[in-house]
């Protein structure tokens, strides 16, 4: 039977309208439901339109497009609609209509200041996709990830692609899954347990503290690749019982590149999970990615085969004890060890390079702090004994701010209202079913609501009792409703609630302590021996401008001059000691100081 081309695309209009309703409902993302909803249709209804035009290839060209055309007229209209869940939030028009922006918005590595424009512009709460959105709001922190918070989202299936059957911790989405895989790496972090790290760690600074003296003199060394070098070798030994001789060798076998070079693409994939299935399967794509886990493969079936004479992460992991009930299988330790050596090294690294470089900016932070590990530590006794520690509070101080100025996930860890569970409250909001959110750190942590005065200045004086601030000669008023307007002073504000650097609840960063003892160790070792300072013409405000967020953020160059204590060209001298104070700011504001 002949149809008439208006009833033809009728039929094509309706096709459209009810695969739109399909996606929104079903959101298949396997590539044979995508054939099957957006090959099909078109193909089948060109029959319809036969009579109407000359050629096969036309009735083909025209069918397609009215299809596609149709789909694309009717998600835009709805997602823009008053009938979309999430209609009341606001938000830029592109971040309603499609994730493809924000995945374009996030490839050059900026996405964090991208976000904190927006909740400048919008407020606390804001659409960054047609199904998510950006918190920035310390009264969400607990309902969204505390111990009754959401399961992990979506962004993990873009993220993590390849891994198909085993994955790794940090994507796992389903809660009872991730508890049963969280067991054995909690117990590999408890307090007890970690006091067996500490020589790994303490020959590992040792290494580090090597390589300084040997890199000490008048030329400048990139500070933050030495870093690098350093929490590679060390998460390592952890993971595999060692392998990695990063600061003796360098990166001769481009492992860091391979561990960095796939994180923009990760990203950008993140934000568009479906596209990571076909992303993974073309061939050569991934290929850096692929070549890490095989590295870490071979050394993590080594370290299995060889077994080890001290306890290492890997010793809890695959539960050498036999203590767990339900055990990992070896699949899942090795895939864990490569979440161990990407999510550990690259995050302390960052905080090391952050917190050495806002010391050297300001030079009140770097003396006061030199002159607390003298205290504890003075030349002869070991630093890299944790003993004092707990005491030191200026140190607990600079790495706190290091951590709320840059935390090294920027953006924070997303989570997503599961289909069927009727939505969910978190704090002001209400986040119906299929609504991913997260909290911004990077907004949250510079919010003047929550650390004043100067949120975007390094000011680790903000961490101290107010007895020890005052004693260093800073008073500031408490707020009151009419403190700001009736002087000049700014009030102090300190609400720690909203410093979540390690992120929140039964899924943050399981090596939280780890990391703290890491960092204050080096800290230490570092201070105790040398003195340090930015290479001559080095600028300052490089830095912030240099890092990126690609989920664990990347950094630039840091151009350091290393000079062992007592040997002259002391703290803050050439350029650094002209300029005067420097408080690294990204949006400005600076502490007067004392
Ligand atoms: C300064 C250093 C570090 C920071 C700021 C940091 C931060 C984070 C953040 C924000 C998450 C996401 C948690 C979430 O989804 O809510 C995370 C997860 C994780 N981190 Fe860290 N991390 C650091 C160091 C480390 C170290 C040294 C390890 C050691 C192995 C580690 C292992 C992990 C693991 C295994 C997860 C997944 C936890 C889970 O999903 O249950 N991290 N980290």
């Amino acid at each position: 039977m002949a149809t008439s081309l208006p009833d033809g695309i009728l039929a094509i209009l309706a096709a459209a309208l009810a695969c739109h309703l399909i996606f929104n409902r079903y959101e298949p993302v396997d590539p044979l439901s995508h054939l099957a909803l957006l090959g099909v249709p078109p193909l089948a209804l060109t029959s319809l339109l036969r009579t109407a035009f000359p050629s096969t290839f036309h009735t083909i060209l025209v069918a397609f497009t009215l299809y596609y055309s149709f789909l694309v007229l009717s998600v835009v209209a709805y997602r823009l609609s008053p009938l979309h869940p999430l209609s009341g939030y606001p938000g830029p028009i592109p971040c309603r209509i499609s994730k493809f922006w924000m995945a374009w918005i996030s490839s050059d590595g900026k996405q964090h200041e991208y976000y904190t424009r927006l909740h400048q512009k919008y407020g606390d709460v804001v659409r960054i996709g047609p199904n998510e959105l950006s918190i920035r709001d310390v009264d969400a922190i607990d309902p969204l990830m505390g111990v009754n918070g959401l399961p992990k989202g979506p962004h993990w299936d873009g993220r993590m692609a390849e891994q198909t059957s085993v994955r790794a911790l940090i994507s796992i989405r389903d809660t009872h899954e991730h508890m049963r895989r969280r067991k054995p790496w909690n117990r590999a972090f408890r307090v007890a347990t970690m006091k067996g790290y500490a020589e790994i760690l303490a020959n590992r600074v040792h290494d580090f503290v090597s390589q300084l003296e040997r890199q000490s003199g008048p030329g400048h060394i990139n500070l933050s690749e030495w870093i690098s070098r350093f929490t590679f070798d060390f998460m390592s030994d952890m993971a595999f019982g060692g392998g990695s001789e990063m600061l003796r060798d360098g990166d001769k076998d481009n492992t860091w590149h391979l561990l960095e070079s796939g994180l923009p693409l990760a990203l950008v994939l993140s934000h568009v999970p479906w596209l990571g299935k076909y992303y993974t399967s073309l061939p050569s794509i991934g290929e850096d990615l692929k070549k890490f886990r095989s590295y870490c493969q071979a050394r993590a079936l080594r370290r299995h085969a060889q077994g080890s004479q001290t306890k290492d992460l890997f010793h809890y992991l695959i539960d050498e004890e036999g203590i767990e009930r339900d055990p990992p299988t070896f699949a899942e330790v090795a895939s864990d060890g490569v979440l161990a050596i990407v999510a550990g090294s690259d995050t302390t690294a960052t905080t090391l390079s952050c917190l050495f470089h806002s010391l050297m900016a300001n030079r009140t932070a770097y003396r006061r702090l030199r002159d607390e590990v003298d205290r504890f530590y003075p030349p002869g006794e070991d630093a890299s004994a944790a003993t004092h520690h707990g005491k030191m509070k200026y140190l607990t101080a600079v790495i706190n701010e290091a951590l709320r100025l840059y935390p090294p996930v920027l953006s924070g860890s997303q989570r997503a209202v599961p289909k069927g569970s009727g939505g969910k409250q978190v704090g002001p909001y209400f986040l119906p079913e299929g609504t991913s959110a997260f909290v911004h750190f990077y907004s949250i942590h510079r919010d003047p609501r929550y650390f004043s005065p100067s949120p975007d200045a390094f000011w680790p004086e903000r961490w101290l009792s107010e007895e020890d601030r005052q004693a260093l000669g800073y008073s500031y008023p408490k707020p009151s409703p009419s403190s700001d307007k009736s002087t000049k002073v700014p009030s102090f504000i300190h609400n720690p609630s909203a410093f979540i650097p390690f992120s929140y609840g039964p899924m943050n960063c399981v090596g939280k302590k780890l990391a703290l003892q890491e960092i204050r160790t080096l800290v230490c070792c570092v201070m105790q021996g040398f003195d340090f300072r930015f290479a001559d013409g080095y600028d300052v405000t490089r830095w912030e401008r240099e890092l990126n967020d690609f989920f664990v953020s990347m950094r630039g160059e840091l151009p350091v001059v290393i000079t062992p204590r007592g040997q002259g060209d002391g703290v803050g001298s050439g350029d650094n000691e002209k300029r005067g104070h420097v408080f690294p700011s990204a949006i400005g504001g600076a502490i007067v100081e004392r």
